[in-house]
C-alpha cells in the first residue's frame, strides 16, 4: 500500500519553491514506493502570490488551492502535514499555529530563535498529537548515510577531528538591509543561516556516533565576528569537545566568502575521510586510508539522484505520520535541542542578542 501525505506549504519564497518541486517528483525515481506526497494547498501573505507560486512550480495545479493568509492552510481539512518555509524568527509563531490546528509540521531550520522556544514548540506538539520535525534535509540524504556506514565499519578507526565550513558569498555590501541574511530581526547572519550544516555533521559523525551514547558535548566555544552593516555574524566560528569519546568539532560559516572546499574533512585514526560542497546536498566524498601515516589506499565516492534532496526528508515525514511517529529517529527532537542549545551558547559567548520582541519565548 502506498501512503500519500497532502502538503500545506506556508509562504512562497526560495526554498519553499525548491522543497515543493523536490515533492512532486514521482518517490519511485529514487526507488521510493512506499510513499507519495500530494501539495493541496499553498499560502502566501497575498492570495495573488500563492497563484504565482503554484503557476511557477506546480505547473498551475488547478487542484492546489491558493490562499492569500496561512491560517486558511493551517484550517483546511485535506492538509495533513505543514511545510513552513518563512524567515527564522518567524517558525515559532507559524509552526505554532499549524500545530494547534493538529497539522503535522515540517519546519525549516534553524527550527526556531532559540531553545526556549523549541521547547514551548515541543510541548505543544505533544499536546496536540502531531509530528513535529526539523527539516534538517541532509541527514536524510544518501550520501552523509553512506558516510555513517563507512564510519561503522570500524575501518577507518574512530573520528578524532571533524573540520567542517558553510559559507556563502551573499553580496552582503550590496544588498537590502533588510535582506533575512542581514536583518537581526529576521535572525540574520552566518551562524543560523549557515551553521545548521557543519553542526549536522559534528552531530551526525560525533553527538551519534555509538560510543558518544548521545552525550551532549562537553564545551562549547565560539567567536563571532560582526558586520558594522547591522550587527549580525558575518563569520562564526565554533568548537564542540565531545571528552566521552575524545574527539572534536571545529565548525565555522560566514557569509561573505564562498564555502571552503572540502566542505567537510573527517579525520579518522586511520584515515580520511573529504566530503565535496555543498555540505548541505554533496554528492561526492573522497576516502584515504593511512598505515602508519601514509596513504596507502584511496576511493572516491559519487553519488546522483533527480531532484534537489530534499524529498529524502519528506519521504520520512510522510513514513513517519503514516506510523504514528511523534518525531524522526534519524533526526528527532533531542538533536534539534541541541542545534538549539548550541547556537544560543555561541550567540551568548559572541555577544549577538537579538533585537526586543522577536524572540517570543526566552
Ligand atoms: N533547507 C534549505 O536548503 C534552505 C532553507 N532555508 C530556510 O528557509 C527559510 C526561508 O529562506 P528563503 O526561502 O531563502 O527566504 P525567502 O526570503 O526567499 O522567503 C521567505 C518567505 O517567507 C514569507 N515571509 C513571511 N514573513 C516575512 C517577512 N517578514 N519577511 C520576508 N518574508 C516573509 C514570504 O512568503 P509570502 O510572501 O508568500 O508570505 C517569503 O517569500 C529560512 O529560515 C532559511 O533558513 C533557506 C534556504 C535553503
Ligand atoms: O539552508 C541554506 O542552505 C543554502 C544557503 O544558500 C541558504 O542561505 C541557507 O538558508
Amino acid at each position: 500500500m502506498t501512503f500519500t501525505l497532502r502538503w500545506g506549504i506556508i509562504s512562497t519564497g526560495k526554498i519553499a519553491a525548491v522543497f515543493v518541486k523536490d515533492l512532486l517528483i514521482d518517490p519511485k525515481t529514487c526507488d521510493v514506493h512506499d510513499v507519495v506526497h500530494k501539495v493541496v494547498a499553498v499560502g502566501s501573505r497575498k492570495v495573488e502570490t500563492a497563484q504565482e507560486f503554484v503557476t511557477a512550480n506546480a505547473g498551475g495545479d488547478a487542484s492546489i488551492k491558493a490562499y492569500g493568509t496561512y491560517e486558511e492552510v493551517y484550517a483546511d481539512k485535506d492538509v495533513d502535514a505543514v511545510y513552513i518555509g518563512t524567515p527564522h524568527t518567524y517558525h515559532y509563531t507559524n509552526a505554532l499555529d499549524a500545530i494547534r490546528a493538529k497539522k503535522h509540521v515540517l519546519c525549516e531550520k534553524p527550527v526556531t530563535s532559540n531553545v526556549a522556544e523549541l521547547r514551548a514548540l515541543l510541548a505543544a506538539a505533544k499536546e496536540n498529537g502531531v509530528f513535529f520535525m526539523e527539516a534538517l534535509w541532509t541527514r536524510f540524504q544518501p550520501l552523509p548515510q553512506a558516510v555513517l556506514k563507512l564510519l561503522e565499519t570500524g575501518e577507518l578507526g574512530a573520528p578524532v577531528v571533524v573540520h567542517a565550513d558553510l559559507s556563502g558569498d551573499f553580496d552582503i555590501h550590496n544588498i537590502p538591509k533588510t535582506h533575512r541574511i542581514l536583518d537581526p530581526a529576521l535572525g540574520g547572519g552566518a551562524l543560523l543561516d549557515l551553521g545548521p550544516y557543519p553542526l549536522v555533521w559534528a552531530i551526525m559523525t560525533l553527538f551519534e556516533n555509538p560510543r558518544n551514547e548521545l552525550t551532549a558535548p562537553s564545551n562549547i566555544s565560539g567567536s563571532m565576528l560582526k558586520t558594522p552593516l547591522t550587527g549580525v555574524d558575518a563569520n562564526t566560528s565554533f568548537t564542540l569537545t565531545f571528552d566521552k569519546i575524545q574527539a572534536q568539532a571545529v565548525l565555522s560559516c560566514s557569509i561573505n566568502l564562498p564555502a571552503a572546499a572540502p566542505g567537510v574533512t573527517i579525520r579518522c585514526e586511520k584515515g580520511v575521510i573529504r566530503i565535496a560542497t555543498p555540505i548541505y546536498c554533496s554528492k561526492s566524498f573522497k576516502v584515504e586510508y593511512l598505515e602508519r601515516g601514509k596513504v596507502v589506499r584511496e576511493e572516491e565516492k559519487k553519488f546522483d539522484y533527480i531532484g534537489h534532496g530534499m524529498h529524502w526528508e519528506a519521504h520520512e515525514v510522510a513514513r513517519c505520520i503514516r506510523d504514528g511517529k511523534s518525531e524522526s529517529a534519524l533526526w528527532g527532537h533531542n538533536k534539534s535541542l541541541l542545534e538549539m542549545s548550541v547556537f544560543d551558547e555561541v550567540r551568548k559567548q559572541g555577544g549577538y542578542v537579538f533585537p526586543k520582541g522577536v524572540e517570543q519565548v526566552v
